[in-house]
């Protein structure tokens, strides 16, 4: 059975650098609990600024967001973030080891350290040789971005914000990357709100995904929906788009 777990009231964002003008507005749309919502559209529509709103990481300049019926002003800014939890494309990472990393969930909120959890989800992804003593400013790319995803996971939110999370990865770090996602969904029933350019990612995990084009959520439709039928000439230019690319692209053996 699915309840609501997002809601967005007429939400706008202006331009951090010109106040006035919007990057998106009127955005009133729902997430339900447990699904996976897709958030796709063109570079610079505001896919990571509307994500860094549900993270209570920024605020709107118009309209409300709600998690489980009540407004930021009715949680606070950490309990907001532990329930709603940003996952960041390019993440940073704390002074300190890749332990000290995975352990600043327990530090900050005084919980026990789950360190059979952690070792189990970094060998998931593909990290179980990673040695937990190395400084993690000295990490790779992609293992700053699977470490803080774990980090993240040891919250154990709700609903994680996941900004392009895999977009470092290579091919079987990323599948790996997406069944512990899609594992914890079922197992768990964690709420994923996932922005991605991945198209065999989008066509893969998507349950519902949201259109933005033009300052607007242009679509809010059914992912199998979304793919096949566009409601939107702007979607199904979108699409079109992507599937040329796709068949561009060179063949691997
Ligand atoms: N802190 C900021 N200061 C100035 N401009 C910003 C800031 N954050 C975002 N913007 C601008 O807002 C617009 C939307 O950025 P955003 O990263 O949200 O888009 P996006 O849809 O996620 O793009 P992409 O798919 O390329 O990641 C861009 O024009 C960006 O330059």
């Amino acid at each position: 059975m699915s309840s609501s777990i997002l809601t967005l009231e007429q939400l706008g964002k202006q331009f951090p650098s010109q106040p006035d003008t919007w990057l998106f507005s009127g955005i009133s749309a729902e997430i339900l609990s447990p699904e996976i919502t897709l958030i796709m559209g063109k570079s610079g529509q505001g896919k990571s600024t509307l994500l860094r709103l549900l993270g209570f990481l920024d605020t709107p300049d118009h309209g409300t967001i709600r998690h489980l019926g009540k407004t930021p002003a009715e949680w606070s800014a950490e309990k907001w973030r532990m329930s709603v939890s940003y996952v960041a494309q390019h993440p940073v990472m704390l002074p300190g080891t890749v332990e000290e990393n995975l352990q600043t969930v327990s530090r900050l909120h005084k919980r026990p350290f789950e360190s059979d959890t952690a070792h189990q989800w970094m060998e998931a992804v593909g990290l179980g040789d990673l040695d937990w003593s190395k400084p993690a400013a000295q990490l790779s790319g992609g293992e700053k971005q699977r470490v803080a995803l774990v980090r993240t996971l040891l919250l154990r939110p709700s609903v994680l914000l996941l900004d392009e999370v895999t977009a470092s990865l290579d091919a079987i770090s990323k599948r790996a990357t997406e069944e512990l996602l899609l594992d914890l969904h079922r197992r768990f029933g964690t709420t994923l709100l996932w922005i991605t350019h991945d198209w065999e990612q989008a066509r893969s995990v998507g349950q519902r995904v949201w259109f933005l084009a033009g300052g607007r959520l242009l679509e809010d439709s059914p992912a199998a929906l979304f793919f096949h039928a566009p409601q939107t000439p702007e979607a199904r230019e979108f699409l079109i788009l992507h599937r040329d690319q796709k068949e561009d692209a060179p063949c691997h053996p």
